[in-house]
């Protein structure tokens, strides 16, 4: 049993724009007849959810908070990303792993080492390859450790997001830092990207809205996973 799906994380600084374009994609996917599971972290499963909760509302230590998010990432895994990878669905997840190196580490200053370890533990398949019924799991030959295949970077200017998000909602605790926070976060993903440059597509999120929707279909039109006319929703 192989995972056949398709797995696509958005990433950016808060207010870069990648909610905007989410769904536009999710729609686009299932104008050609793929399924599509649409979701997001920390969250995903109610469990993850009540663990986002927690890590958005209150002050802990950068250990506890990466710990909380690779275990909502760990339920998050097992109980949605991985069967649908297997069911063959187009999976858009709004954040994964890339956010704690850019959050927990850039940002926070959290050990870069120490989320290698748990991003190796917490993404390896093991026990998430179970056969169709779900019964035993199979064991793959070799042990791998799950992540997108294609990261889509919204990439924003500090001080432009700030500018976006100001009027735009009540802000949890990231999106209460000040704008030296968002630029390490900023920082910790072009370093991500230096390190995965064939995961990652980069976005210039300054654009308007219909020029980055372009940008990010043609980025998806590219690697021959969608065909059809431009439409956004
Ligand atoms: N290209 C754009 N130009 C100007 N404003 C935008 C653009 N894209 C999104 N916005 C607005 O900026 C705010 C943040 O967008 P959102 O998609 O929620 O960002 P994110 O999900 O990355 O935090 C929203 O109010 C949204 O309407
Ligand atoms: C996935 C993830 C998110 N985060 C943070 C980034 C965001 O500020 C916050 C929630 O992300 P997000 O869902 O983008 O928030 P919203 O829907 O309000 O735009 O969690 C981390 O700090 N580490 C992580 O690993």
């Amino acid at each position: 049993m192989t995972m056949h799906g398709l797995f696509i994380s958005f990433e950016g600084i808060d207010g870069a724009g990648k909610s905007t374009h989410i769904a536009g994609l999710a729609n686009a996917f299932r104008a050609e007849g793929r399924a599509v599971t649409l979701t997001r972290e920390p969250g995903g499963t109610p469990l993850a959810e009540k663990l986002r909760a927690m890590v958005l509302g209150d002050p802990m230590d950068p250990l506890t908070e990466a710990l909380l998010i690779f275990a909502a990432r760990r339920d998050h895994l097992v109980n949605v990303i991985a069967p649908a990878l297997l069911r063959g669905d187009v999976v858009l997840c709004d954040r994964f792993t890339d956010a704690s190196f850019a959050y927990q580490g850039a940002g926070r200053g959290f050990d870069l080492n120490v989320l290698s370890t748990l991003e190796q533990w917490v993404q390896s398949d093991e026990g998430l390859l179970g056969d169709p019924a779900g019964n035993k799991p199979m064991r793959p030959e070799v042990e791998t450790v799950i992540e997108p295949h294609l990261t889509v970077w919204f990439d924003l200017p500090p001080e432009e997001a700030a500018l976006r998000l100001a009027d735009a909602r009540v802000p949890d605790k990231f999106e209460a830092q000040p704008v030296e926070f968002f630029r390490r976060v900023a920082q910790g993903y072009a370093d991500r990207q230096q390190g995965h440059p064939e995961r990652f597509a980069r976005i210039a999120a300054s654009q308007t809205r219909e020029n980055v929707w372009q940008a990010v279909r043609q980025v998806i039109v590219e690697k021959g996973w969608l065909e059809g006319p431009a439409c956004h929703e």
